[in-house]
């Protein structure tokens, strides 16, 4: 896709006024927008006014949108649609826009005639075309009578006007039953708009499902990609213009939201030079204060974690197994037992490139290598070759090093805000690269719990992103988003009993969760056992198993896990995550 192509985007898009959702717009390098009218209504600017404004901020006016209602309609209402539409000619007009939206109707005075609906259409486009303005009709996919974009098409096509073409909107296509291919037959003079966004996969009533919840490109499930490559097929040479209702992004910082829906047109228009190569998770940073410095540090020598040095310049000490590293910031001025995952570092076979794709991507740059996620996260580039270890001054380690099987970290846990969700998915798979690997709800003791995990093609990155709808529960303050740091191991059982010798402080998971294993499974009574003693969970799919344990909260949020991949197993044992919050819970109102 040729990089000039023009990128735009609803003002629907975006929360706060007219001015805001320009401003915003315009930071986030869009080239235009559609101008939606009910934020023309509700704005103070004459749409002269609305024009120079965005004038100002380089931004061209390429659609206003829209007008409802009009086609296939007896005499009398056609006179009245006719007025109507004409005033708002006059808008479009002073706006300095040439093309108005209007969708199919939804109107009971409208009748099932396609040949009424094309000439009264016709009309249309002769009173558009006289002032040098075209019209873009756009199927809803809940329209009365022409509800899908081939549909659209005919009616178009019948009425045979150069001032009447189809808008396209990804949305629409993509809802309804009728394949996106036959796109590629319209000829690309006919195609006046293209409107971008993507939805997850929901059964639902179709007006709901777009009016609330529509996503940027990319996070959903529609295949955008093919979508776009269809449109471009026709040749259509205009913009490409997202168009989401979505109930959290209307209530989201529009700066924010805008970097995010640039972000997403970026990722779809991405050409094929990868991102370098994920060699894994080099470490794994966490801040601690005093208190829980000492019981992060505890728990990891139970997993048979080493000290392995200290920085050379900052109070931060680094802890290693196998290829895993973890590394404890004290910088957490206050005392109370707080700590939390700050950073993720990971081996680029390129950092260099990494940290230049996540500047193209509008990460937020902290420093040379290290960029800001949504939640704040630092994501770090560094070499496989480790470099970086010569930060550290080692700890002499000749009395022994305790070993329990760790390997190399296998993933890290966040927990996002709710209204981050979204963004943060999207970022972690610009910026690194990665891709969506696995999706999971589950309902956990305080929230249903939404779960995107994101990974490399070679699984050595892995992120599993949280969200619940309410940040926390009131009623118990106690209850923090949890995050936590995944160990890779071949043998989870031993491991488990090695670090329960070492004095790994283990959660302990209750005796019904093994029963229903025992009746879901019918796993082998020796087994089941050792998972039952040692409290190893379980988890099996198609594709291969799944042994992990947790320790207890160490601090307000973070814990550990150590988890065993057999065969294909690619998930995070989603079905078990609420035993282990539950369990979390208990062991915090009893030391509490
Ligand atoms: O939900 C709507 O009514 C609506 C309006 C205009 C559009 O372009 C659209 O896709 C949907
Ligand atoms: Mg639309």
């Amino acid at each position: 896709m040729p990089a000039e192509r023009r990128r735009g985007i609803a003002t629907v898009c975006l929360s706060g006024t007219l001015e805001d959702k320009l401003t915003a717009a315009a930071a986030a390098g869009f080239d235009g927008v559609e101008i939606f009218e009910n934020d023309l209504l509700a704005s103070p600017w004459s749409p002269a006014r609305v024009r120079r404004e965005c004038a100002h901020r380089g931004l061209t006016i390429d659609l206003y949108q829209p007008f409802r209602d009009f086609e296939a309609v007896p005499p009398a209402v056609l006179a009245r649609n006719l007025r109507r539409a004409e005033l708002k000619f006059d808008v479009v007009e002073q706006l300095g826009a040439d093309t108005i939206l209007v969708c199919s109707s939804v109107s009971p005075d409208a009748v099932d005639d396609d040949d009424l609906a094309a000439q009264q259409l016709r009309t249309l486009a002769e009173r558009a075309g006289e002032r040098g303005l075209r019209v873009a009709y756009e199927a809803l996919a809940w329209g009365r009578f022409v509800n899908t974009y081939d549909h659209a098409w005919r009616v178009v096509r019948a009425a045979d006007h150069p001032a009447l073409g189809v808008c396209l909107d990804s949305f629409h296509v993509l809802s309804r039953e009728v394949d996106p291919v036959a796109i590629r037959t319209i000829p690309g003079d006919k195609v006046f708009f293209v409107q971008l966004a993507d939805a997850p996969r929901l059964r639902m009533d179709v007006l709901q499902w777009s009016r609330h919840h529509r996503l940027f490109p990319g996070q959903g499930a529609f295949d955008l990609t093919s979508f776009v490559d269809h449109v471009l097929a026709t040749g259509y040479r205009g913009p490409l213009s997202l168009e989401v209702f979505n109930d959290v992004f209307r209530q989201s910082d529009p700066f924010a939201a805008a970097v995010d829906a640039m972000r997403s047109l970026l990722l779809l228009q991405e050409s094929a030079d990868a991102a370098p190569v994920l060699e894994g998770h080099a470490f794994t940073e966490i801040d601690v204060d005093d208190t829980a410095a000492a019981r992060v540090g505890s728990a990891l020598a139970g997993l048979g974690f080493t000290a392995a040095g200290r920085h050379r310049t900052k109070p931060v000490e680094l802890w290693r197994q196998g290829g895993a590293r973890v590394v404890l910031n004290h910088r957490r001025p206050v005392d109370g037992g707080h700590a939390a995952v700050t950073a993720v570092a990971v081996a680029s076979t390129d950092p260099t490139t990494s940290s230049a794709r996540a500047k193209a991507f509008l990460a937020p740059s902290l420093g040379s290598s290290a960029v800001a996620a949504p939640d704040g996260t630092s994501v770090i580039f560094c070499r496989d070759d480790l470099d970086w270890l010569a930060d550290f001054a080692p700890f002499d380690t000749a009395a022994g090093v305790l070993d329990a099987g760790v390997l190399d970290t296998d993933h890290v846990g966040l927990t996002e805000p709710f209204d981050r969700f979204q963004q943060a998915g999207l970022f972690y798979r610009a910026v690194l690269g990665l891709d969506l690997a696995d999706e999971a709800e589950f309902a956990a003791p305080f929230g249903l719990v939404r779960r995107h995990s994101v990974a490399d093609r070679g699984h050595r990155v892995r992120v599993a992103l949280d969200s619940t709808l309410v940040r926390r529960g009131t009623w118990g303050p106690d209850v923090r988003e949890p995050q936590h740091v995944a160990f890779s191991t071949s043998d989870a059982i031993a491991g488990a009993r090695r670090m329960r010798d070492l004095g790994a402080p283990l959660l302990d998971i209750p005796d019904n969760y093994y029963d229903d294993l025992d009746a879901r499974f019918a796993p082998d009574p020796d087994f089941l056992a050792s998972l039952r003693s040692l409290s190893v969970l379980y988890d099996r799919d198609g594709s291969g198993e799944f042994l992990h344990f947790c320790t207890e909260l160490l601090g307000d949020r973070v814990y550990f896990e150590v988890v065993q991949r057999i065969g294909g197993y690619q998930g995070y044992g989603a079905v078990n995550a609420p035993v282990v919050m539950a369990a979390h819970r208990r062991r915090r109102k009893s030391a509490g």
